[in-house]
């Protein structure tokens, strides 16, 4: 750094996966902050397919926590399953003025991420894009709908977005973040469990019968979203399913990649996070709870 030069933001990203690279290639294509990756296998370079174009860079790579120092942002984006797992890294990373960017499906992040964080501030982030990893450094993005991601319209909110300004990400700051979050954990509740029980990317969304299917899931999941206080349309339904049909059918879901793979599934944050919400507004669920119990069993098979 030259002297009289502003400090450049330090940002690191724990999960360089689909998500995770993409975000990563991103900011450092922007060449305004120091990105960091904290991985478990070191990669050389990091590729992201974009449909503005190849971007291809040469980010700071951590693999082992011990070697990391509090920054400005975390970005978390592991599975939910996997976010005990990345302890060490933010007991290293998070300083009293972190803030972590949760870029993960589901709801709820603040609470569950508060015991793991110290002094540092969770900025819930919701990712709309669509997200494959290729090869350990190498990601390809989809977008779908009007923007990639949304976060809640405060300090924050606004922070993150400021990191992306420049880069091709269009961000929603919204006032009413909790219901954009239902929103997207409605779209979850369909294309992830659909796509990894029949192993399909998301052209089985264009089948009639698998519609009629969505149809009843969320039927359900938005009864359990509006008792939540969700503030949910009436024809809130409608509205999930043509979100899911704007996915190109060549898209495939994250839960459907980690089937494919023979990994555990995220299915306690997304069908799971569903039903117990359910349980606890007195909201009967009885598909997504038939849904539960077959990913739950697929997934204990794969990590059994
Ligand atoms: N894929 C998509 O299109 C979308 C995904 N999401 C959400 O984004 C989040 C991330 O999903 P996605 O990117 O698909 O997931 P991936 O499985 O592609 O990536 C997860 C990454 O986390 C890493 N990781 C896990 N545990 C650790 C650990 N202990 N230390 C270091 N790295 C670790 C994995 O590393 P390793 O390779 O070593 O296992 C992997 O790189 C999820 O909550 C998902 O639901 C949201 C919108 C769209
Ligand atoms: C909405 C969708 C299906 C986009 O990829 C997603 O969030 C996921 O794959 O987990």
């Amino acid at each position: 750094m030259t002297a009289g030069a502003p400090r450049r933001p330090t940002i690191a990203v724990i999960g360089l996966g689909a998500i995770g690279g993409v975000v990563a290639g991103t900011l450092a294509a922007l060449e305004r902050h120091d990105v960091t990756v904290c991985v478990r296998s070191p990669i050389e370079r990091l590729v992201v397919e974009r449909p503005q174009g190849l971007v291809e860079v040469q980010p700071r790579v951590l693999t082992r926590p011990e070697e990391a120092a509090p920054v400005d942002w975390v970005l978390l984006v592991t599975k939910v399953h996997q976010t005990a797992s990345v302890a060490p890294w933010l007991a290293r990373l998070c300083g009293p003025g972190t803030r972590i960017a949760a870029m993960q499906n589901g709801i709820g992040h603040e609470a569950h991420l508060a015991p793991l964080v110290g002094p540092a501030t969770v900025v819930p982030t919701i990712v709309y894009y669509n997200g494959e990893r290729l090869a350990p450094d190498r990601v390809r993005i989809r977008p779908a709908g009007g923007y990639e991601l949304a976060v809640r319209d405060d300090a924050g909110g606004r922070a993150f977005a400021e990191l992306l300004d420049g880069s091709p990400m269009r961000i929603l700051r919204s006032a009413d973040f909790a219901t954009l979050a239902w929103r997207k954990l409605l779209l979850n509740a369909v294309a992830n469990p659909v796509t990894a029980l029949t192993q399909q990317r998301q052209a089985v969304f264009r089948r009639p019968d698998i519609q009629v299917l969505c149809r009843s899931i969320l039927g359900e999941a938005v009864a359990v979203g509006l008792a939540d206080g969700a503030q949910l349309a009436p024809d809130e339904v409608e509205r999930i399913m043509a979100a899911l049909l704007s996915y190109p059918p060549e898209a495939g879901t994250s839960m459907y990649f980690d089937r494919l793979a023979g990994r555990a599934l995220e299915v306690d944050a997304l069908t799971g996070a569903v039903v117990a919400c359910g349980e606890r507004h007195g909201v009967p669920t009885p598909v997504n709870t038939a849904l539960l119990t077959l990913l739950r069993a697929v997934s204990d098979a794969a990590t059994g």
